[in-house]
């Protein structure tokens, strides 16, 4: 009789926010880019993907994907050249050791829950496929590391690769043609600067622009900034950057975030045609943030923007006053201002705002996420799919 047992795994994953960003493929069939990129790992305490892959020959279906109870499709290029990548490595371990159950043939039946929003610009196909692989890896006990497993993530999607490890993350863009050396490696864990802490403030747009895929290929294609951005700025603030990190220098870190979200959104703009992220309520939040490092007489506070108008302003504990406590002065009514970890903020209107600030802020926001810099992922042992191969999805 065919093995019944049903094999399982399961591991949480986290969101990651560039501060270098990531704009720009060389290669789309590979999922290569054109630049190196770094950010910041977001704690899984407020944003977190969870997934349990599980096999099993007892399975009739075709590989299946339950996600926050909906079956999504794995038939996309990006996903089955994951799937195909975990799946040869598992056969390889087979090969070599016929002992081994033959997991690389059986269905895989995936279950996996996002605890914030899906596509609302958080970055959830970061921590969803970082979480995927992740998960498949442990189930299939491969002996990969977490960069190599990075090289998998990032042809599902490029900015998943960073989610595979805590803390300061690069993805160095690499060289080689076939992608091998285009991986993740920790920049710093995040023990080394714990104090990092972010506010994201919900923008209450619907659907963005232009998905990043496609918004990519056309600035590459059409922007005649863009190579300057791509061969020389960034390769500059990549280093600079580092530094910042290893030095826990704030004003520098700072700095470099803003100004390479600006550049960023600069080369969308000089996209034909032009591509809007951003919008009224980014631009807002851009000038609250001048608004308080002015009023601080330094930079405390670091905004960047990915595809969408979403903000996510960085800064450090000791200025949670000045920073996330002027959002709370005007902000209060909305929801995510409970904290789970520490005291909560205290609301401060130290800095003078402009009304006409806070009213289109007022208008635009319509949630804050209260978060920091935190771990890779967990693995776990509570699994979303029972010992009998259903899905458990409450
Ligand atoms: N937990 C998950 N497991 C597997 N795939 C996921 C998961 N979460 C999200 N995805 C994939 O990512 C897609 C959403 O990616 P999309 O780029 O549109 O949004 P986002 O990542 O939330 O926003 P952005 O890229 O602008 O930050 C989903 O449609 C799904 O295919
Ligand atoms: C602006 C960004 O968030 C772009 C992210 O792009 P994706 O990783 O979503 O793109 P694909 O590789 O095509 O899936 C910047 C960043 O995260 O570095």
């Amino acid at each position: 009789m065919a093995d019944q047992t049903i094999y399982r795994a399961s591991t949480t994953a986290p969101v990651n926010i560039a501060v270098i960003k990531y704009w720009g493929k060389r290669d789309a069939k590979l999922n290569l880019p054109t630049n190196s990129s770094l950010s910041v790992t977001l704690s899984q305490a407020d944003l977190c993907t969870t997934t349990t892959a599980s096999c099993s020959a007892s399975y009739t279906t075709a590989d299946s994907l339950l996600l926050n109870s909906a079956p999504q499709t794995l038939e996309t290029p990006r996903t089955q050249a994951c799937l195909k990548a975990l799946r040869s490595q598992r056969a390889a371990l087979e090969e070599a050791n016929s002992n081994l159950p033959k997991l690389s043939t059986f269905p895989l039946r995936i279950v996996s829950v996002n605890n914030f929003p899906t596509a609302a610009g958080l970055a959830s196909s970061a921590a969803g496929f970082a979480a995927l692989i992740r998960a498949i890896a442990n189930l299939y006990e491969l002996p990969a590391n977490p960069s190599d497993l990075s090289i998998i993530a990032r042809q599902g999607s490029g900015s998943a690769c960073r989610s595979l490890f805590g803390g300061y993350v690069a993805w160095q863009a690499g060289e080689k043609a076939d992608g091998s050396d285009s991986l993740a490696v920790e920049v710093a864990p995040a023990s080394h600067w714990p104090e990092m802490r972010a506010v994201i403030l919900v923008a209450s747009a619907l659907k963005k622009d232009v998905g990043s895929t496609e918004g990519m290929q056309l600035t590459v294609k059409t922007s005649t900034l863009f190579p300057l951005r791509a061969n020389t700025i960034v390769p500059q603030r990549m280093e600079e950057m580092k530094k910042a990190i290893a030095s826990k220098n704030f004003e520098d870190f700072a700095r470099i975030t803003m100004q390479d979200s600006n550049g960023f959104h600069a080369t969308c703009l000089d996209t034909y045609p032009p591509t809007f992220y951003m919008n009224d309520t980014s631009r807002a939040a851009v000038r609250a943030v001048e608004a308080i490092n002015r009023a601080a007489g330094k930079d405390v506070a670091a905004y960047t923007f990915d595809a969408g108008p979403n903000a996510v302003i960085y800064y450090l504990a000791e200025n949670e006053g000045l920073v996330a406590g002027l959002f709370k002065s005007f902000l209060s009514h909305i929801d995510g201002w409970q904290v789970r970890r520490g005291q909560a903020i205290q609301a401060s209107s130290a800095t003078p705002l402009d009304e006409s600030i806070a009213s289109t802020l007022k208008e635009g926001i319509s949630r804050v996420i209260l978060t920091g810099v935190g771990e890779g992922p967990q693995k776990i042992d509570h699994h979303l799919v029972s010992e009998t191969g259903e899905a458990i999805t409450s």
